[in-house]
Order: structure tokens, then sequence, then C-alpha cells
């Protein structure tokens, strides 16, 4: 059996539309077995449970890319990433799926073919980069589509609190609302802040990540998505968080300068939303993981 770890991922981090995103302590475990008929599918929604189910998908795109027959699977999804959040519930399926074709077939898929594979299937870097890689990852293909990425770490200090909604927004959906220009203003207020955050977030600079976190490609536009967004706000940055919409949403993130700030947001916004997950979350620093086993027997990992 081949299980596949991923964690999910809070992507843009407010500022880095399309090429920034942070890999977060929240996983799905996928398992690949032999079966003797084509597919079978548990653990998800029965909506899922067919042949455009995006793991298998992937996992079909694998073998195609390696040019070996798609093996007869049992595919199990475990997975505590709730779908269409903004936690990257899609690049989860997507990476589960291309790496266990590469396990599948002696590790064949190079870890840069893996992220130029993934991208091609999510349409931007931003979530399937630290999926794989892990931590904080800004990243993008260039002209003759190879990866390029660079990893920032994130201080120890900082803190992040997801604020899930029990309501979705679809990335497809979010990515209609988006205008299709943006003024050379707009532009220069942009790049500016997303440089100064990345080391901001390197430094944990509270200060400087409040002051650039201040998006003007997408977040006001998605704001209008969801409907409690400035009440979450006010609850984060009332306990000294700085709040963004992870990847379109409806997962609001807040970053905190500490322990006790986090703790706060988390008993305040249990108390406005009670029907919501609240989670605090660590850096996710691996990406994805891989493990073989035979009759219960871990082989490699
Ligand atoms: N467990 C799952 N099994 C199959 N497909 C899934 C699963 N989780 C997510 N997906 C796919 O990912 C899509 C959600 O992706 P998206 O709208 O980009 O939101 P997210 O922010 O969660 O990535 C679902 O419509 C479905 O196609
Ligand atoms: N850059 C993308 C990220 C989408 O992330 P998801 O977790 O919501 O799938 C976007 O903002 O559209």
């Amino acid at each position: 059996m081949i299980k596949i770890k991923v964690p999910a991922t809070s992507a843009n981090v407010g500022v880095g539309f399309d090429c920034m995103g942070l890999a977060v302590s929240y996983y799905s475990t996928v398992s690949f077995e032999e079966s003797a008929t084509k597919l079978t599918i548990t653990g998800c929604p029965t909506e899922f449970q067919n042949e455009d189910n995006l793991v298998y998908k992937a996992f079909v795109k694998g073998c195609d890319y390696l040019d070996k027959p798609v093996p007869n699977v049992k595919i199990d999804i475990e997975s505590d990433v709730p779908v269409a959040r903004g936690l990257g519930s899609s690049s989860v399926c997507v990476v589960a799926g291309l790496k266990a074709a590469s396990v599948w077939f002696d590790n064949q898929i190079s870890t840069d073919q893996l992220l130029v594979l993934a991208t091609e299937m999510e349409g931007h870097p931003d979530n399937v980069t630290p999926a794989i890689l892990g931590g904080l990852c800004v990243s993008f293909l260039d002209d003759h589509n190879q990866p390029q990425v660079i990893k920032y770490n994130v201080n120890d200090r900082l803190n992040f609190v997801a604020l899930i909604p029990d309501y979705e927004v679809s990335t497809h959906e979010a990515r209609k609302v988006l205008p299709k220009t943006m003024s050379y203003a707009d532009a220069i207020h942009q790049v500016s802040r997303c440089a100064v955050m990345t080391k901001a977030l390197e430094v944990g600079d509270m200060h400087l990540i409040h002051e650039s976190c201040d998006d003007r490609m997408h977040e006001p536009y998605r704001a209008k998505l969801i409907p409690d967004y400035d009440q979450a706000k006010a609850i984060s940055e009332a306990s000294h968080g700085t709040m963004y919409i992870s990847g379109s949403g409806s997962t609001m993130m807040a970053i905190t300068p500490n322990e006790a700030s986090a703790d706060a947001i988390v008993k305040n916004a249990r108390a406005a939303f009670p029907n919501w997950k609240i989670r605090k979350m660590a850096v996710d620093l691996a990406g994805v993981q891989s493990e073989v086993s035979e009759r219960g027997k871990v082989l490699h990992r």
C-alpha cells in the first residue's frame, strides 16, 4: 500500500496573489492499493467517488506522464482539509495523485516535474508548491515552463489561526469576481508590500506584517463573498492579529505576534461563530510525504 500525506496550504498570504503560499499543519492522507476492479474510491463525499475524482485524475496524469498503463486501484481519502474553504483541498488531491503515481513507479517523477504537472492541473503554483515542498514558498513557472521557487523561513514567534466558516467559496467562482486589469499605482502598492511581507514573516516583524498585508489584487473583491469578513477582521485586530483571506476563501487566517494573542482570537471567534472551525495552525515544513507498506509493515518512506 502507498500512503501519501499532504499538508493543507494557505495561498496568497494576503499580498502574494497566485505566487505565495504557506503549508500548514492540517493534513490529508490518501492510500493507494492494487485492486481487482478498475477503480474504487472511499472516504470522500459520494459525488467525488468516480473517475472525475481529482486524486484519480492526477494519478492518471502521473501514469500518462511516465508512459505507464494506469493500474487498477483502490483509493481511500482521509481528509482533514475542508473542501472549498481556501485551504487548498484541490491541491491536496492533485499532489496526492501525482505523487502516488511517482511512488507506484519507483519515484520516477522528479520534484521539479511534480511542480510542473501539479501547476498545470491547478492553474497557479501558489498552493501546490508549498504542498510539495513545505514551508513558505514564492514561485512561478518561467517561459520554459520550469518552476522557479524560493523558500522563506517563518519566524517561530508567529502564530496562525484559521477561521474556517461553515460555508464554501469555490475558487473557480472567486476568480470570476476579479477585474482583468490593475493600475500602475496599484501594481506598485502590491509589489512593494509583497516583497516586504516575505522578509517581515521571516524576521517576525508584526508591525511590518500588518502594514504590508494590504492587498489590492483580490481581497477587496472577494471580501464581498464572505458575509462575516468585517466581523472576523475586527476580532483578529482586537487581539493584535493581522487577517487575510486564505486562498480564495472562505477561510480567513490571522497571523499573531504570540500564543496569547492567538488564544484570544480563538476564544472570541468561537464565541462569535459557534458553527465554524477555529484552529491554531503551525507551519508545515516537510511538504508531501510518502510511505510504502506491505501487510502492515513499513518498507520505506
Ligand atoms: N476529498 C476530495 N475528493 C475529491 N475531490 C476533492 C476532495 N476535496 C476537494 N476536492 C476537489 O477540489 C474542489 C475544491 O477546490 P477549490 O474550489 O479550489 O477549493 P479549495 O480552496 O478547497 O482548494 C472540489 O470541488 C473537488 O473537485
Ligand atoms: N491564488 C489562488 C489560490 C486559491 O487557493 P484555494 O485554497 O482557495 O484553492 C486564488 O486566489 O485564486
